[in-house]
C-alpha cells in the first residue's frame, strides 16, 4: 500500500504537468491508499510490542528456570552479577532487539521485493542500477560494523562485573564499615563502572564513525537514480512524473539504507546480549535420573562406596570414603577444618556427584534419583543459616507440610523461641532483613523447619555453632527428641553435642580415619580423643578466664 501510494505521486505530478482528466482519480487513488495503509502501521505497532513481549517472557522464565536447575558447584563459584545482568541490562537489550531488530530484518526483505517490483514497474533501467548499487552498499555497511561487537562484548562483561561490585557493597556493609573499607570498596566500584562506562563510548564512537560513513555511501544509489533519471528526461525516455515515483518509492528503502550501519551495530549488540544469555541457557544442569521412589528394601539409608571427589580444577577432597547409615541411625561426622565434611553432606544431597565411587540414597544411586523427589526425603540445616523473606510461619512451613498454627506455636516454644511470638506472633516477619535476628535465633528457626519437614534423613551440618551454652543444651535436648525416630547426620565441631551418636566418623583430610561409639572411640589413643583432649583444655581455658 505504501509503495503503491509513493508510485502515484509521479502518476499525479504528471497527470497535472500534462492536464490529463485522469487527474481527479489519481489523486482519490492516492488519498485512497494513503488512508488505506494507516491502519497496518496500527497492527504492525501492536504485533511487533505483543511478539516482543511474548520473547522477553519466555526468556525470563528460561532464564528463572535455568537459576533453579544450575549444578551448585556453579552457583558457588560464580557472581551472581553476572546472572542479575542476564536478567537486568541483557534483558532489555535484547527486549529492543525483539522490538526494533526483528522487524528491522523482516522490513528488509519485504521492502527490497516491494521496492524492486514497483520500480520495474515503472522504469527497468533505473530499477537495475538502483537494486545494483543498493546491494553493493549494504553489504558495504554490514563489514562497518564488525568493530562493535567485539566492544560490546567488552562492554557486557564490564558491566557485570560493575554490578557484582555493588551488591557486595550492599551484603558486606557491616563487614566493610568495621574495617573502614568504605572508600576502597567505592573506588572499586567506581573504577568498575568507569571501566563499563569507557568500553560504552568506545563503542558509541565507532557506531557513530559507522553511522556517518553509512549515511555518506547510503546517498550513492540515490544520487545514481536522480542523475541518471535527469538525463533520461532529457532524452525524452522519462517523465517528470516517472522519476518522482522513483524517487518517492525507493525513499522508503533509502532511508533503510542510509540506517544500515546503526541498525546493523544495534544488532550486533543485541548479538552479544543474545550470546551471553544463550552461553547461561547452555550452562550443564544438575543431573537427574528417572526414579523418584526409594527402594525401600535396601535397608540403608546412605550407602557410600569409596567416594572421592574434588571441586573443579582443586584436588581431591574426600579421599576414598566408604559408610553405611541404616535406617534410625543417629550420625555424627567429625574432623578438623577443611576435612571435607560438608562436602560429604553436599554429595548425600545430590548437590555434587562423586569423581568415582557410588552415593546411595534410600537404595538408588544419586544420579538415578530424580533430585527433587529425592530430596523431599532429606532435611538439610546447612552452616548460613538462611532465611527466606517471609513470615515466621512461611520459614517454618516452607513446603507442602501444613500444621495447625498452635501447635506450631508449641514447638516455637519447645525450640526456645518463645519471646519472638510475643507480638505478631507466626506473622512476625523474619527473613526480609535478616539482620534483625541473631545468628542463635536463624539458628534455631532453621532447625525447626528442617524438622518439621518430617522428612526420614536429617543433616544438620553443625546446628548448633551459633548458640550459648544454655540455649545449646535446650536446643540440644530439643533435637535428640525431634530425631529419635529419624536418621540423622550430624557434623559437629562441639564433642557435648554428639557424644549420644550411634557411630561417629571421624574424617582427617578426606579420608575416615577412626569409626565407632563415642566410648569405643575415647578407649584408643586416636585422632578424636586428640580432639577431645584439645576442646575440654580449650573449655577449662574459656571457664578460668571468665572466672
Ligand atoms: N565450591 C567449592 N569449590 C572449590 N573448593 C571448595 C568448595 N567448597 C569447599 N571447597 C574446599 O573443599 C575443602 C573441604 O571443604 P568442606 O567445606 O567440605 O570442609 P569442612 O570439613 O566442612 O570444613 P569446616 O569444618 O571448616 O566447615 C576445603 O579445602 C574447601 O576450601
Amino acid at each position: 500500500m505504501d509503495f503503491y501510494m509513493r508510485k502515484m505521486i509521479g502518476t499525479v505530478a504528471d497527470d497535472i504537468l500534462d492536464h490529463k482528466e485522469t487527474f481527479m482519480a489519481s489523486f482519490l487513488l492516492l488519498l485512497g491508499s494513503a488512508f488505506l495503509a494507516s491502519p497496518f502501521h496500527g497492527i504492525s505497532t501492536y504485533t511487533k510490542g505483543r511478539m516482543s513481549e511474548e520473547v522477553m517472557l519466555r526468556l525470563r522464565l528460561a532464564i528463572g528456570r535455568k537459576t533453579t536447575k544450575l549444578r551448585m558447584p556453579y552457583l558457588e563459584t560464580h557472581d551472581s552479577g553476572t546472572i542479575i545482568s542476564h536478567l537486568g541490562s541483557e534483558m532489555d537489550m535484547l527486549n529492543g532487539f525483539t522490538y526494533y531488530g526483528l522487524s528491522m530484518i523482516t522490513t528488509l526483505f519485504v521492502q527490497l521485493i516491494g521496492v524492486t517490483a514497483f520500480m520495474l514497474s515503472v522504469d527497468i533501467e533505473i530499477t537495475i542500477v538502483f537494486i545494483s548499487l543498493s546491494l553493493v552498499v549494504l553489504p558495504l555497511s554490514i563489514l562497518m560494523t564488525k568493530q562493535v561487537r567485539a566492544h560490546e562484548r567488552v562492554f557486557r562483561s564490564q558491566l557485570a562485573h560493575s554490578q557484582q561490585r555493588a551488591k557486595e557493597g550492599i551484603h558486606f556493609i557491616a563487614l566493610i564499615k568495621s574495617f573502614r573499607l568504605e572508600r576502597k570498596v567505592y573506588a572499586q566500584y567506581e573504577q568498575a563502572v568507569q571501566q563499563s562506562t569507557d568500553a560504552a563510548i568506545k563503542n558509541g564512537r565507532t557506531i557513530a564513525y559507522v553511522a556517518a560513513a553509512g549515511k555518506a555511501i547510503g546517498f550513492i544509489p540515490l544520487i545514481a537514480i536522480i542523475a541518471l533519471g535527469v538525463w533520461r528526461i532529457s532524452k525524452g525516455t522519462l517523465s517528470q512524473g516517472e522519476l518522482l515515483s522513483l524517487v518517492a518509492i525507493s525513499g522508503g528503502f533509502f532511508g533503510w539504507l542510509q540506517d544500515t550501519p546503526d541498525i546493523v551495530a544495534y544488532l550486533r549488540k543485541a548479538q552479544v546480549a543474545c550470546e551471553r544469555i544463550y552461553g547461561f541457557l547452555s550452562l550443564p544442569e544438575e543431573e537427574n535420573g528417572s526414579r523418584a521412589k526409594p527402594d525401600r528394601d535396601s535397608g540403608c539409608v546412605v550407602k557410600l562406596e569409596d567416594v572421592h571427589f574434588a571441586y573443579p580444577g582443586e584436588k581431591e577432597v574426600l579421599r576414598g570414603v566408604s559408610m553405611e547409615i541404616r535406617l534410625g541411625e543417629s550420625i555424627a561426622i567429625v574432623g578438623s577444618s577443611g576435612s571435607g565434611k560438608s562436602t560429604l553432606m553436599k554429595l548425600i544431597c545430590g548437590f555434587v556427584e562423586p569423581g568415582s565411587g557410588r552415593v546411595e540414597f534410600m537404595g538408588l544411586t544419586t544420579d538415578e534419583w530424580e533430585k527433587e523427589a529425592m530430596r523431599r526425603h532429606i532435611a538439610f540445616v546447612s552452616q548460613k543459616n538462611q532465611l527466606f523473606p517471609g513470615t515466621l510461619r512461611d520459614n517454618l512451613l516452607p513446603g507442602q507440610v501444613k500444621l495447625e498454627d498452635e501447635r506450631l506455636a508449641d514447638l516455637c516454644r519447645e525450640a526456645g523461641l518463645e519471646y519472638m511470638l510475643a507480638d505478631e506472633g507466626l506473622d512476625k516477619h523474619v527473613g526480609e532483613s535478616e539482620i534483625e535476628l541473631s545468628g542463635g535465633e536463624k539458628q534455631r528457626i532453621t532447625i525447626l523447619r528442617a524438622l518439621l519437614k518430617d522428612a526420614e534423613l536429617i543433616l544438620l551440618d553443625e546446628p548448633t555453632s551459633a548458640l550459648d551454652a544454655v540455649t545449646e543444651e535446650k536446643v540440644q535436648a530439643c533435637l535428640q527428641l525431634l530425631t529419635k525416630s529419624k536418621t540423622s547426620i550430624t557434623i559437629a565441631h562441639r564433642m557435648a553435642t554428639i557424644q549420644n551418636a550411634d557411630r561417629i566418623y571421624v574424617l582427617q583430610q578426606g579420608q575416615i580415619v577412626q569409626c565407632g561409639t563415642h566410648d569405643e572411640l575415647i578407649q584408643c589413643n586416636g585422632p578424636y580423643l586428640e580432639m577431645l583432649k584439645l576442646q575440654s583444655f580449650k573449655d577449662r581455658a574459656e571457664v578460668m578466664q571468665w572466672s
